[in-house]
């Protein structure tokens, strides 16, 4: 059997659109096993259990790459990480099925194929980079070839996730944003990006503050989250800091030790029905066990 452990993955980051993304300990697992039928899939809702399954594309993509015949498989989720809220679900399913196609035919796809393939799959780095190599990455697309830089982040942050009871597609939130954006606001996000990353490898909550202010999606897309006004109003009232997680509807603080209790209690009394899940980075990314 082989098995695939996939962290979820926080994109942008503020401003950091399409490029930066941290993996965070919260953990899908995916399990592959020989099968006498074509397709065996549990563990995932029902539409999902079928060819079109985003994990068994990526492994059939994995296997056409690697130019072998698609064999029967069972595959076996075991994924509490919510489906289309901005914590990279979509990005677990798809280098699931490329890490399980590589173990299949004996690890024959190094990280940089898988994360090339994976981009092609997802349409945009930030969430595979991150998935694959864990810790914070800095991506690129150098010509149809996806380039990392991967950067640590300070111990002393935490990543608080507070997960609404609703969805927001990332296909939805990418339609609110315009075509196009001024030379001012370029420049604005550039230098706020250099800083940002910085700033949380330091660990400097004062500098993050700062620099995570973005002006290229976040502005479009919280109109989209109902409750963002007030949850960023308890997020200045506790002095920490928040951004969208990926297009949402998640919506990331980032704190230090003492103040992750204060927030978790305020943020459950108000929102009974969402999951608060404090969270590290995740310094490993995807890992393989073949049982
Ligand atoms: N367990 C799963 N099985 C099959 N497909 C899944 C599973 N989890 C997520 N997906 C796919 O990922 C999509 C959600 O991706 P997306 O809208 O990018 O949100 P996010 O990646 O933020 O969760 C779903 O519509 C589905 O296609
Ligand atoms: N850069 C993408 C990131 C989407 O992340 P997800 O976790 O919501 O899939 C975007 O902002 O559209």
């Amino acid at each position: 059997m082989i098995r695939i452990k996939v962290p979820a993955t926080s994109a942008n980051i503020g401003v950091g659109f399409d490029a930066l993304g941290l993996a965070v300990s919260f953990y899908g697992t995916v399990e592959f096993n020989a099968s006498d039928e074509e397709l065996q899939i549990g563990g995932c809702p029902k539409k999902y259990q079928n060819k079109n399954n985003l994990i068994y594309r990526a492994f059939v993509n994995g296997c056409e790459y690697l130019k072998k015949d698609v064999p029967n498989v069972s595959i076996d989720i075991n994924n509490d990480i919510p489906i289309a809220r901005g914590l990279g679900s979509s990005a677990v399913c798809i280098v699931a099925g490329l890490k399980g196609a590589s173990a299949w035919f004996g690890d024959r796809l190094s990280d940089e194929e898988i994360l090339n393939l994976a981009t092609k799959i997802e349409g945009h780095p930030d969430n595979v980079s991150p998935a694959i190599y864990g810790n914070l990455c800095a991506s690129i697309n150098h010509d149809g070839d996806i380039q990392v830089a991967h950067y640590k982040v300070d111990k002393s942050l935490n990543f608080i996730a507070m997960i609404p009871d609703y969805h927001l597609s990332t296909e939805a939130a990418r339609e609110v944003l315009p075509d196009t954006m001024s030379y001012a606001d370029a420049i604005y996000q550039i230098g706020h990006l250099g800083v940002l990353i910085k700033a949380l490898e330091l660990g400097d909550m004062s500098m993050i503050k700062s620099a995570i202010v973005d002006k290229m999606h976040e502005p479009y897309r919280k109109k989209l989250i109902p409750d963002y006004d007030q949850v960023a109003k308890i997020c200045e009232e506790e002095n920490v800091i928040l951004y969208i997680s990926g297009s949402g509807s998640t919506l990331m603080a980032i704190a230090q030790d003492d103040q992750v209790d204060s927030l978790f209690d305020k943020i459950s009394s108000q929102f009974p029905n969402w999951q608060i899940k404090p969270l590290s980075v995740d310094t490993t990314g995807a890992t393989t066990e073949i049982v």
